[in-house]
């Protein structure tokens, strides 16, 4: 099997270079330009300076050469998935398709797996998920994944082809828990960062992971999730990582609402969009999920950080 990552960002461009450790790889650019900087320099300096592409990685910016390839990973932003799948569905008929993002869609409330299904459905469609930072894949540093397809065998081929020397991948046909467990810890960083930012201490971040983690779990098991997929790299693990290092985008984000400084829009930071559909997906469904919403209100400027903490910490009483 041949593999190609479509989006030339820092995840992206990280995948490719630990992926060409054990195979050819295919590395797509939406930019022309882009693309020809990167073979110009042979790094991928806008989004991952840094990091040497190595010369099995073959950069380009025609799609129709990157479909050449069995296995395509999407590592482009959540709310971009749909609008990169429709635009090329024809090219991307009966491939195998795993998605590397982490988020719900905004307009409908579904996972990277489902909008794949819907978009395009004669593919086969799967998801990479877990805790890792780009600049840690790239420099090939030990890190664990969690690869979730619904079909068993097809998981446990992909599980083989992307697995390589640092990067290890643990599988799961439990598609619904790992698109949510890896969407919901980013609407939580986002929580931890405030917290921390607002000079609001490790006990108040302890109390929000965990009270975050159980918010996590509600959802995924009313969507039919497996608990044990939460409790793994996808969710718990995913939620460790992201709410404790500046490292992770979304913790900044979240860091500069509690010091109240402006943070740069151009920053993908997946948990802003994914914190307003999982709001909305939650009042649909009834569940309880007040970190969430404290953070749409921050984000929508109708809450403070003050007025957040007040209503957080005066909620009712009840059982862990
Ligand atoms: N950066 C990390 O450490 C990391 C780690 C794990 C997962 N992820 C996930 O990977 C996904 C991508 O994040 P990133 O860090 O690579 O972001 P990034 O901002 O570095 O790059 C995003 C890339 O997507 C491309 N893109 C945007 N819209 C597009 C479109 N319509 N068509 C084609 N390409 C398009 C951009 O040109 C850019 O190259 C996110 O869902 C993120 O949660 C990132
Ligand atoms: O920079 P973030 O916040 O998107 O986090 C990157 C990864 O998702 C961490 O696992």
């Amino acid at each position: 099997m041949s593999v190609a990552v479509l989006g030339s960002g820092a995840f992206g461009t990280a995948l490719a270079i630990s992926l060409a450790e054990t195979q050819p790889v295919t590395l797509w650019s939406r930019n022309p330009h882009h693309a020809q900087a990167m073979i110009e320099a042979q790094e991928n300096t806008a989004r991952l300076p840094g990091y040497p592409l190595p010369e099995a990685i073959q950069v380009t910016s025609d799609l129709e050469q990157a479909t050449q390839a069995d296995t395509l990973l999407l590592a482009v932003p959540m709310q971009k998935l749909r609008s990169v799948l429709v635009e090329h569905s024809k090219l991307f008929d009966g491939h195998v398709l795993v998605a590397c993002c982490k988020g719900i869609e905004l307009t409908t409330g579904l996972g990277p797996v489902q909008v794949i299904n819907e978009t395009v459905p004669s593919a086969k469609a799967a998801l990479l998920t877990g805790p890792s930072f780009a600049q840690d894949i790239a420099a090939g540093l030990p890190t664990a994944l969690t690869l979730a397809c619904g079909d068993a065998d097809l998981c446990v081929d992909l599980q083989e082809q992307l697995t390589t020397a640092n990067l290890r991948l643990y599988r799961t046909t439990d598609t619904a828990g790992a698109e949510l467990g890896g969407a919901l810890k980013n609407v939580m960083a986002i929580a931890c960062g405030a917290v921390i930012g607002a000079g609001m201490g490790d006990s108040a971040r302890a109390a929000l992971m965990t009270r975050g983690y159980a918010e996590m779990q509600r959802m995924a098991l009313a969507c039919g999730a497996k608990p044990e997929t939460l409790a793994g790299l996808s969710g718990f693990g995913d939620l460790t990582l992201t709410c404790s290092s500046e490292l992770s985008r979304n913790y900044r984000l979240g860091l500069s609402i509690g010091r109240g400084d402006g943070f740069d829009p151009s920053v993908t930071v997946e948990g802003a969009a994914t914190a307003r559909a999982v709001d909305a997906k939650a009042r649909d469904m009834h569940l309880d999920m007040p970190i969430t919403h404290t953070v749409v209100g921050l984000l929508d400027h109708s809450l403070t950080i003050a007025q957040a903490t007040a209503q957080l910490l005066a909620r009712p009483l009840k059982e862990e």
